[in-house]
């Protein structure tokens, strides 16, 4: 545990006194313009910068970090980026022992907003004075993600999502976006099995969705944004086929999602099944990497990782 770093909820306002930070940086997100200003807010503090020059670096860098007993690791780039960083940081065992840290340098940047982070030089004044909390990680088939997993329309189409829309949308964007190929889409047909250890209940939701969305750190009911991370608990929405008529425009998007109707359902559980039943692999947006699987279970494992926060990030946040 690092000395700034809280299990009992509350804030702890000491400077951390481990080792420099190692910020594993991908040149290529967002608008590919915030590398020469990263390293050289990171070189005026002394902090290693490692830029990423392919796919797949990203977690090679981490699981070397990891490897190499690196105390304080930040990710700087998207939400890819950042899934990409703490799957390498998993893989080297080393979630327990760092000070994970997140530079936003991607399209929609929702990992960094969820946990208040505003921009790059907000960014850097967090890493040396920021306050740490221990969130939850999601793992979907041995891969960790931490805002969440996305299965049906809107991962189908995720990758096709222009930056333009996540802008304006912001996490309403994959579904929006989505929503306007429905009319080609092919709905999943899967049976979902929802449990909540903590009340030992367990709830199978069997049919035709149209998505079903997970949110770890970010929510999808109530118009999105940041879900409570310390809970040990998913957010799933499961968005009912639906005839195209009655989701065509964005307004209707955000009325499915934010608010319950009989087209939308709102679950919690900490451990999640889905299963295609027509031996189809389904297609599933992890923090918006796109992966396949027939069948997918999801867990969470609750405090697993410490990050830098800032203000804005709510340890508990309102449900209105
Ligand atoms: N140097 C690189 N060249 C090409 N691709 C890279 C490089 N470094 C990382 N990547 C890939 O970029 C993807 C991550 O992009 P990321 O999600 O961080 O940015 P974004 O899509 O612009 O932002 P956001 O997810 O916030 O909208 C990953 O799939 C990763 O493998």
């Amino acid at each position: 545990m690092t000395a700034h770093e809280t299990t009992d909820g509350d804030r702890e306002a000491t400077a951390p006194s481990d080792g420099e930070w190692r910020i594993i940086l991908n040149p290529v997100s967002g608008s590919g313009d915030h590398a020469e200003r990263v390293e050289s807010l990171a070189a005026e503090r002394g902090y290693a910068v490692e830029r990423t020059e392919e796919p797949g670096d990203a977690v090679e860098f981490a699981e070397r970090a990891g490897r190499e007993g690196a105390e304080r690791v930040a990710a700087c780039g998207g939400d890819g980026t950042i899934h990409n960083v703490v799957e390498g940081l998993g893989r080297a065992d080393a979630l327990d022992d760092v000070t994970f840290g997140v530079v936003p340098g991607g399209t929609g940047n929702d990992f960094a907003t969820n946990v208040g982070i505003r921009d790059v030089e907000h960014a850097f004044e967090l890493l040396e004075s920021g306050d740490r909390r221990r969130i939850d990680l999601g793992v979907a088939d041995g891969e960790l993600f931490t805002n969440s997993c996305i299965a049906g329309l809107t991962a189908q189409t995720s990758s096709e999502t222009s930056s333009d829309m996540k802008e304006r949308f912001g996490t309403l964007a994959y579904v929006a976006s989505g929503f306007k190929t429905v009319r080609e889409f092919d709905p999943l047909h899967v049976e979902l099995e929802v449990e909540r250890d903590v009340a030992a209940q367990s709830t199978t939701w069997t049919g035709e969705a149209l998505c079903i969305l997970v949110g770890n750190a970010r929510g999808f009911a109530r118009g999105g944004g940041q879900a409570n991370v310390e809970d040990g608990l998913f957010e799933v929405t499961i968005v009912n086929d639906m005839p195209t008529s009655k989701m065509l425009t964005e307004a209707a998007v955000q009325q499915f999602i934010g608010s319950d109707t009989e087209n939308v359902t709102q679950l919690t559980g900490d451990e999640l099944h889905v299963t295609g039943r027509e031996g189809e692999d389904i297609e599933f947006s992890l923090d918006g990497e796109i992966r396949e699987h027939r069948d997918l279970s999801m867990h969470v494992r609750p405090r697993a990782l410490s990050v830098v926060v800032g203000d804005a990030y709510e340890p508990e946040p309102s449900d209105a």
